[in-house]
């Protein structure tokens, strides 16, 4: 793959280069990769050590298209442990196929990391949830992935994983567990939800009815990003946690007179970021470190 060219399937050769040279132009060896969604990118500022690279100048990476998004990989130190933050993530509206999307995942578990944290801004449909509630990703739901729209489709490659991944425990249990337990802890447990995101295309905000069937499907909140990531992060035998800022509540109802927008979307994320960020750095300095890759 090269940056802005249409690209179907990248070889291993392509994150072997790049996994090389990032080797290459850093002595962190993270062990935990953050992926901050949409005006979450305050997440890496907890960290010590810093080196930032622009995806422009990292060969083969996409680049970010979208506001709220710096297109930073930033390498640092968190309570003892290095890591590596996206800020910015991609996304299937950009034009990226579904391994860009999801290239620096396997990258990432090349160079050593065992653990994923994803986060993003979704809009809510659960009626309990209120604007800014913080979700923990309990499990989700891969709508494009049921139109073929797979980041694991075409021909598999056994160095990352098996043909047909189990995805009943996409999102660690104990790190579920661990982070309701950091919610009370800081406090915030009263804005602190579990629950199922939902995948979508986008780029549109759904319409009423589309809202309403993604509600009846079971999904908790919806987005346009993070499925893929996750997907490719299980296949390759990565440990996954996820945070979702509730950002919007989502119109289930033809009176309701509130229109979405992107700009609303950033604000209610500058918003929680500081939250969002101590749950996150807690994480890391909690969870376990004697977590094996699954090799299969
Ligand atoms: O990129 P994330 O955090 O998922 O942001 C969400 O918010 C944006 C729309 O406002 C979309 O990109 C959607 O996926
Ligand atoms: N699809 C979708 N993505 C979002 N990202 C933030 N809010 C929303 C929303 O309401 N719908």
């Amino acid at each position: 793959v090269h940056n802005n060219k249409k690209c179907y399937c990248c070889s291993f050769e392509d994150y072997k280069l790049t996994t090389e040279w990032l080797l290459n132009q850093t002595s962190h060896r993270p062990k935990i990769a953050v992926i901050c969604g949409s005006g979450l990118g305050l997440l890496a500022a907890a960290a010590t050590d810093k080196q930032t690279f622009h995806y422009q100048d990292i060969p083969n990476f996409p680049v970010s298209t979208v506001a709220g998004h710096e297109g930073c990989l930033v390498f640092g130190t968190i309570g003892g442990k290095s890591c590596v933050f996206m800020q910015g993530h991609f996304h299937l509206y950009e034009g990226y196929s579904l391994c860009q999307v999801t290239f620096p995942v396997r990258v990432f578990r090349m160079m050593g990391v065992d653990t994923l944290v994803v986060t993003n801004a979704s809009g809510g449909i659960c009626p309990d949830f209120k604007v800014g509630d913080i979700m923990i990703i309990k499990d989700h739901i891969n709508l494009p992935g049921f139109a073929g729209q797979h980041p694991l489709c075409g021909p598999n490659d056994e160095r990352f994983g098996i043909r047909f991944p189990c995805m009943s425990d996409a999102y660690c249990k104990e790190l579920r567990r661990l982070a309701l337990d950091i919610s009370v802890e800081l406090g915030c447990e009263g804005f602190v939800r579990e629950g199922v995101y939902c995948m979508v295309s986008g780029p549109n905000f759904e319409t009423i009815a589309e809202a309403r069937m993604l509600m009846v499907l079971g999904s908790d909140s919806v987005g346009m990003s993070t499925v893929p990531e996750v997907t490719v992060a299980k296949h390759c035998g990565l440990r996954v946690f996820g945070l979702s800022l509730i950002t919007n509540k989502v119109s289930l109802d033809y009176s309701r007179e509130e229109k979405v927008n992107h700009e609303e979307v950033l604000q209610i994320s500058k918003m929680r970021a500081e939250v969002l960020q101590k749950v996150v750095t807690t994480l890391i300095c909690r969870c376990s470190q004697d977590q094996s890759i699954n090799t299969h």
